[in-house]
């Protein structure tokens, strides 16, 4: 089976300008391939560098050296140094990216949140809303929060909303930066659930969990990012 990322030889360093000049080495040297169906946890002690890795894959940091190869359209695509509107077509169908805060829009009702990656990519607007309706309803967001903008809502519930948002759609690829994270068992497991049932529809995942009940669930391989202290230069 062709993979949907390769990664290979992947660095990335942090200048402290405001401080001496300070150069963090964080990622080293990373080399991984995802295949279409797994999920790959990434592991390390706090300040390793998972979500700098995450955010690298999403073309949100340059990275000091190597190469990040999506698979989009059924052709693979260098995201290093690619233009940024190569990035946001890549962002678009082929790369979700799934924070655990949810970017609160002002005034846009909980329902039209979840909708509106599902309207982009052309879906009609009753089948949005009824997937919207499901997947809000599955994650136990009460009826009455629906037409309400989330700002108010509490992390929770926004970190739910989030994920009704993301998964609304198909990704190839996913990166999860601690999907459960303020969750209850109870909305923990339905996460749970749909990350298995996007792993069934062929998506490509990298979490990061520090809980073993996720771990137990979805994760096929880890990668330990860091095994040793970063070197301050
Ligand atoms: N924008 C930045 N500028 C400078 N240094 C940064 C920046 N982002 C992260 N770092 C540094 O890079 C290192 C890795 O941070 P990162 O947030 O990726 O770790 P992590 O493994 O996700 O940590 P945690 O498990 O605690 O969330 C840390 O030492 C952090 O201080």
């Amino acid at each position: 089976m062709n993979s949907i990322m390769q990664v290979r030889g992947l660095s990335k360093t942090f200048r402290l300008h405001q401080q001496r000049g300070i150069v963090l080495d964080v990622l080293r040297a990373l080399d991984f391939d995802l295949m279409p169906g797994e999920c790959m946890l990434l592991q390390g002690r706090s300040g390793s560098g998972k979500s700098t890795l995450l955010r690298t894959l999403y073309g949100n940091y340059l990275p000091a050296g190597g190469s990040i190869r999506v698979r989009h359209l059924g052709a693979m695509v260098e995201m290093v140094g690619a233009e940024p509107r190569q990035i946001m077509a890549l962002r678009r169908s082929t790369l979700g990216y799934v924070s655990q805060f949810l970017r609160v829009i002002p005034r846009v009702s909980c329902l039209n949140v979840v909708m509106e990656p599902a309207l982009a990519r052309g879906m009609p607007r009753d089948l949005a809303e009824e997937r919207a309706a499901a997947l809000l309803a599955r994650l136990h967001i009460p009826e009455r929060l629906w037409q309400l903008a989330p700002s108010t809502f509490s992390g929770g519930e926004q970190q739910r909303i989030n994920i009704a948002r993301s998964f609304i759609v198909h990704w190839p690829a996913m990166l999860l930066d601690e999907p459960t994270a303020s969750l209850d068992a109870k909305n923990r497991e339905v996460v749970l659930a749909l990350i298995n049932s996007a792993k069934a529809a062929g998506s490509a995942l990298i979490a990061i969990s520090h809980d073993d009940a996720t771990h137990r669930a979805v994760a096929d391989r880890c990668l330990d990012i860091a095994p040793e202290e970063p070197a301050h230069a």
